[in-house]
């Protein structure tokens, strides 16, 4: 039997009591799974902050920055990129533009959102928020709200 590589971080190796087959369990998230994990297991809980900018067509086109938000879908999604080249340059600080421009009432904390794990938020944002390493930023991600930028901080 070749030498099998190392389980990847997180994983435990449990042997099932009615089969006597192999399975995987993830410590952080309790789930368990047939098929040997190549990555690292998922943690639980996540932390992240985001920039909302909300449309027309927004969920609740409305936020504590402006009654009714007026600006097009296209508009939104053109302006969370100019942000995000913003970030991407360094010429500005996430907390900075989140605190000033984001539609979300997260703004006030520089876009942090806390802890969450899976199940809390609107699934497009979570997926994406899963995906994103510690300090990595998303790409524009679209949910009912409107176009986000994603930091995971934890
Ligand atoms: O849903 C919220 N705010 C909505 C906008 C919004 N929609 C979202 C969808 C996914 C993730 C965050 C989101 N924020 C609003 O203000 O209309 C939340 C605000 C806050 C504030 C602090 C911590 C969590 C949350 S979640």
């Amino acid at each position: 039997m070749p030498e099998m590589p190392p389980l990847p971080e997180g994983w435990e190796a449990k042997t099932s009591r009615s089969t006597g087959m192999t399975y995987f369990l993830n410590v952080h998230t309790k789930k368990s799974q047939w098929e040997r994990p190549e990555a690292p297991a998922e943690a639980a809980d996540i932390r992240c902050s985001h920039i909302l900018v909300k449309h027309c067509d927004s969920r609740r086109p409305s936020s504590w920055r402006e009654d009714k938000i007026i600006r097009t879908k296209q508009e939104a999604l053109e302006l969370i990129k100019t942000y995000r080249k913003q970030l991407v340059a360094r010429s500005k600080k996430f907390n900075e533009i989140a605190s000033k421009y984001s539609d979300c009432s997260s703004a006030k904390r520089g876009g942090d959102l806390g802890s969450f794990g899976r199940g809390q938020m609107q699934k497009p944002f979570e997926e994406e928020s899963f995906k994103l390493k510690v300090g990595q930023l998303s790409q524009p991600v679209e949910t009912d709200s409107g176009y986000h930028l994603i930091l995971r901080t934890v």
